[in-house]
């Protein structure tokens, strides 16, 4: 099979993580006898540089005659000065909302070799977790008007959150059919005693749920719902929330799996051209000494054969290839034990890739 990816590898640990999962994919071209083709662009801090803007015309370009996109992550310190609109985190914004990527797919599944990395206690961590974030990604907050001005003489800020039906159904469509695939449990995390956008949430989805009678709906106001992922996370299957709720909550359930490190993502497209990242960010505190971990970003490239290219075999070789030197006791820093050794990102990414 031959398919272009356009990849868009940012800032910070973004180039180190991904330059790992292409040497991954390099192996299943190789054992599975494909071809792909890598396009380079420039996003995010990188694109500024630069082009003087976050996402060039000719990246967003790059990706919609691409098969694929492969992004490391944006943004870091070095831009934090820069002009709202023109700061890296707009770029993947605007990637987002250009490829149409309406719904990020974010599994939270803890190995069995790493249950010692959770954080949580072990009657907890043995009851299994194995949840998928089904996070709206082009609307809400991220992406509603936004000013900051000075009102009577006083600094004001505000940032609107905004749905509508059509952008309700769209995404909870997906949550329901990942949950027909799974344990058929659909938890709907809101703030509905407060939010009327929330409320509107809860309504369509009540409606929606009447075309997947097998499913069990439940809902969960988002401040509850982060307390019970750390109290009981196996009651969760799939979790339906908008941009912002899914962006935390995401990152909350990664740690009850060890580390942040480990979470791949998959955003779906409404044009067919789905993205592939993990769900961390750059990582500045990190970058560029060799030791972030690049298995969710390896992890992405399997959700990227699965879901764009429907290479079920292969994506399965890498998730056993993740899993084998997991059990190999191969860790990087994050997910190490307390005084056990420890391995670089490269080296991580070479042991992943040798046992495809
Ligand atoms: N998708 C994206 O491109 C995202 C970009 N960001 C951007 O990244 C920059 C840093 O943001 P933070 O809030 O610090 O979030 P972050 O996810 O980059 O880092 C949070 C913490 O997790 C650690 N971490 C993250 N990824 C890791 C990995 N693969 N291996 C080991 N440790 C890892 C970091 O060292 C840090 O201590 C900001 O500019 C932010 O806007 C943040 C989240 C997502
Ligand atoms: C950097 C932001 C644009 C989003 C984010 O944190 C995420 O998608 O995880
Ligand atoms: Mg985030």
């Amino acid at each position: 099979m031959n398919k272009t990816i356009a990849v868009t590898k940012g800032d910070g640990i973004g180039v180190e993580i991904v330059d790992e999962a292409l040497k991954v994919l390099d192996r299943v071209a190789e054992k599975f006898g494909h071809k792909f083709e890598y396009k380079y662009a420039l996003i995010g801090g990188a694109a500024y540089d630069k082009y003087h803007t976050p996402l060039p015309e000719e990246t967003l370009e790059i990706c919609k005659s691409s098969d694929a996109v492969f992004l490391g992550a944006v943004g870091g310190d070095k831009w934090d000065s820069v002009e709202p609109d023109l700061r890296p985190e707009k770029g993947l914004l605007a990637l987002r909302k250009g490829l149409g990527l309406y719904a990020n797919l974010r599994p939270a599944t803890i190995y069995e070799a790493l249950k010692s990395a959770s954080p949580l206690k072990d009657y907890i961590v043995e009851k299994g977790v194995d949840i998928l974030v089904v996070r709206e990604l082009i609307g809400g907050i991220y992406f509603g008007d936004r000013k900051t001005y000075v009102e009577d003489g006083v600094r004001t800020a505000y940032d609107v959150e905004k749905y509508n039906e059509n952008e309700i159904k769209r995404i909870s469509k997906m949550a329901f059919d990942s949950a027909m695939k799974r344990r058929k449990k659909v938890t709907l995390v809101d703030k509905a005693n407060v939010l009327d956008s929330s409320k509107l949430w809860r309504e369509v989805v009540k409606e929606m749920s009447k075309d997947y009678p097998e499913v069990e709906l439940d809902f969960m106001y988002v401040d509850n719902a982060s307390m019970q992922l750390i109290k009981n996370p196996s009651q969760f299957d799939v979790i339906l929330t908008n941009n912002i709720f899914g962006d935390i909550l995401s990152d909350e359930s990664s740690q009850i799996t060890g580390s942040i490190g480990m979470l791949p993502s998959a955003s779906i497209s409404e044009i067919g051209i789905h993205m592939y990242e993990p769900i961390h960010g750059s990582a500045p505190d990190i970058a560029g000494q060799d030791i972030a971990n690049p298995l969710a970003t390896i992890l992405s490239a399997a959700m990227m054969l699965r879901y764009s290219f429907d290479l079920e075999e292969e994506a399965v070789a890498i998730e056993n290839a993740v899993e084998k030197v997991l059990e190999e006791g191969i860790r990087t820093i994050d997910i190490k034990e307390p005084k056990g050794e420890y391995v670089k990102c490269s080296e991580i990414g070479t042991a992943v890739a040798e046992r495809i």
